[in-house]
C-alpha cells in the first residue's frame, strides 16, 4: 500500500507558504510517495516564480515525480488525490484592510480573529466554495484537505453548504506547533505525545499531554511556564509580534491554570491589552510582506536565476509542511496517526451544540477523522466556546442569506466587539472595502 504514488494539486500555489510545503514533501517521500504535484493559483506572476523554483527543487530532490503550473482549473483538478488548499482571497491588500478597519474603530485588528477574521471569512466562503464544487467536477473522490483561514468559519460554512461531503478535512497547524513548542520545554519528541484538546478553531485548549508511558507530562509543562515563560520552538525564525504572542501563554495560564490555551485567546481574553500594543499603522501584514513574503519571492527567484536550490536557507521544513504532508499520508495509508483537526461536533464534546465545527484530537486514516470523546466542559469553557460558536454560525448564515442584520449579529456576538454601535459601524466600513468580495447584504 504504501507504494502507492499520490496526485497533488496544491491550491494558493503561489502562496508564501508553498516552498516550505514543497521541501516537506521531498523530505517525506518514503511516508508519503508522489506521482505528480500541480500548482494552481489565479495569480499567473506569482504562480511562475513558485512553480520554476519547484520544478529545480523536485529536478534536484526527486526527479520522478512530475511538476507543473497552472492557472486553469480544469488542468490542475483533473485526476488528484489530494487537494492542498491555501488560498488568500483579496490577497494582503485584503488582510491589510482586515487588520487596520478594526484598529481604526478602537478594536484588536487580526487576520483570523474579531471583524478581521469576520471580513477575511466572507471574502473566503465564496472562493471556497467554488473550489470544492470544480474539484468535484474533475475528481470526485480528491481528498481537500483545507488550511485556508479563517479555518473555523470555512468549515463550518464548508459543512453547512455540503453536508454530505465527507473528504474536506479542516486543519490548523497551531496546535502541532504549540506541541512541538511544549515538547522542546521537556527535551521530548513532539511526534510521541497523546494530545487532548477541544475547542473551535484558533479557539481551544490542551487538557492532557500523555507521553508513551501514559504520564501526564502537562503539570510539569505548566509549571515551567510559570517560572520561565514560554517562547515558540523556532523562535530564532519569528518576528517580535509572535514572541509577543507566544509570552502571553503565561499570563493566560496565570489566570486560568487549568490548561494550556492557544495562543490566539489572548485576543478574546485580553482584547483591551491587545489592543494597546497594536499600531493602526502598521501591523502583522507590513512584517509578512516586508519579511516572509520579500524573502520568499527573492529566494524563488534567485534559486530559478541560478538554477540550484542547493544552498537555500529560506526554504526549510517548519511545522506547517511537515503537517500537511503527514495528515495526507495518514489518510493515504491508513496510518490512523493522532492529529488536531476540525470535525463536525455531533457529540464529541457533549455540552457543546451537534452543528459546530470543534477542533479535537482525531485518528486519521483512509476513511478520515475518527475523532476521540472529549465528554463534559466546564462552564468558563462552554460559555467562551458556545458565544464564539454563535458568532462563526451568524456569520456564516449572513453569507448564505445574504443577510446584513445576521452580519451585525454576529459582529455584535464577538468578544472583541459588544458594542452594538461599534459593530454597525464596523460592518458598514467593512462592506465598502470588501466590495466585489462579498455578496451584498440586504
Ligand atoms: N490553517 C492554518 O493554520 C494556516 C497556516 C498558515 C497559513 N494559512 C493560510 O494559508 C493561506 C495562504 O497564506 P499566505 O500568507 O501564504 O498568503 P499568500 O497571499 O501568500 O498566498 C495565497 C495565494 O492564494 C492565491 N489565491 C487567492 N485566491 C485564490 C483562488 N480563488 N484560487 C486559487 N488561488 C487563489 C493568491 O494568488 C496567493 O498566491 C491563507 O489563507 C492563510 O491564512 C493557514
Ligand atoms: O501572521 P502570519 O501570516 O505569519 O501567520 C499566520 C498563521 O499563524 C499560525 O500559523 C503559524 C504556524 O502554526 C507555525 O507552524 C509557523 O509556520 O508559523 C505560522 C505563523 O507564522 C496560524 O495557525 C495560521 O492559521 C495563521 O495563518
Ligand atoms: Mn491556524
Amino acid at each position: 500500500m504504501m507504494n502507492k504514488k499520490s496526485k497533488i494539486v496544491l491550491v494558493g500555489g503561489g502562496s508564501t507558504w508553498t516552498p516550505g510545503i514543497l521541501k516537506a514533501m521531498t523530505t517525506h517521500l518514503k511516508q508519503f510517495p508522489l506521482e505528480k504535484i500541480t500548482l494552481y493559483d489565479i495569480d499567473e506572476e506569482r504562480q511562475k516564480v513558485i512553480g520554476e523554483f519547484a520544478k529545480i527543487l523536485f529536478k534536484e530532490e526527486a526527479p520522478d515525480v512530475k511538476v507543473s503550473y497552472t492557472t486553469d482549473e480544469k488542468e490542475a483538478y483533473t485526476d488528484v488525490d489530494f487537494v492542498f488548499c491555501q488560498m488568500r482571497t483579496g490577497g494582503f491588500e485584503m488582510r491589510d484592510k482586515d487588520e487596520k478597519i478594526p484598529l481604526q474603530h478602537g478594536v484588536i485588528g487580526q487576520e483570523t480573529c474579531g471583524p478581521g477574521g469576520f471580513a477575511y471569512g466572507l471574502r473566503s466562503i465564496r472562493d471556497m466554495e467554488k473550489m470544492v464544487k470544480s474539484v468535484r467536477q474533475f475528481s470526485p473522490d480528491a481528498w481537500i484537505l483545507n488550511y485556508t483561514n479563517p479555518a473555523a468559519i470555512v468549515a463550518l460554512a464548508l459543512d453547512k453548504i455540503f453536508p454530505k461531503e465527507d473528504k474536506v478535512l479542516n486543519i490548523c497547524d497551531q496546535p502541532v506547533n504549540l506541541l512541538r513548542s511544549f515538547a522542546s520545554l521537556i527535551d521530548f519528541d513532539a511526534n510521541d505525545f497523546e494530545p487532548v484538546y477541544f475547542g473551535l478553531n484558533h479557539y481551544g485548549w490542551f487538557t492532557h499531554l500523555y507521553d508513551q508511558t501514559g504520564k501526564d507530562r502537562m503539570p510539569e509543562i505548566k509549571e515551567i511556564i510559570l517560572n520561565g515563560g514560554f517562547r515558540p520552538v523556532d523562535a530564532e525564525q519569528r518576528d517580535q509580534s509572535w514572541l509577543d504572542t507566544y509570552a502571553m501563554v503565561e499570563d493566560m495560564l496565570k489566570d486560568f491554570p487549568e490548561y494550556l490555551p492557544n495562543t490566539y485567546l489572548q485576543y478574546y481574553l485580553y482584547p483591551e491589552y491587545k489592543l494597546s500594543k497594536m499600531d493602526p499603522n502598521r501591523t502583522r501584514t507590513d512584517e509578512v510582506r516586508e519579511g516572509r513574503e520579500t524573502k520568499v519571492f527573492n529566494e524563488c527567484r534567485r534559486i530559478v536565476e541560478n538554477g540550484t536550490a542547493k544552498d537555500s536557507s529560506v526554504v526549510h521544513n517548519d511545522a506547517h509542511g511537515d503537517m500537511m504532508v503527514e495528515v495526507a499520508a495518514s489518510i493515504a495509508h491508513n496510518l490512523r496517526k493522532t492529529y488536531v483537526v476540525m470535525v463536525r461536533n455531533n457529540g464529541i464534546v457533549s455540552n457543546l451544540p451537534n452543528d459546530s465545527m470543534v477542533e479535537v484530537a482525531a485518528s486519521l486514516g483512509a476513511n478520515g477523522p475518527h475523532p476521540y470523546a472529549v465528554g463534559e466542559i466546564d462552564t468558563f469553557y462552554k460559555g467562551l466556546i458556545e458565544s464564539q460558536h454563535a458568532y462563526e454560525k451568524l456569520t456564516v448564515e449572513a453569507y448564505m442569506e445574504e443577510s446584513y442584520t445576521k452580519a451585525l449579529q454576529a459582529l455584535t456576538m464577538n468578544r472583541t466587539v459588544v458594542d452594538a454601535k461599534k459593530a454597525r459601524k464596523l460592518l458598514d466600513a467593512l462592506i465598502e472595502a470588501n466590495k466585489g468580495y462579498w455578496p451584498e447584504l440586504n
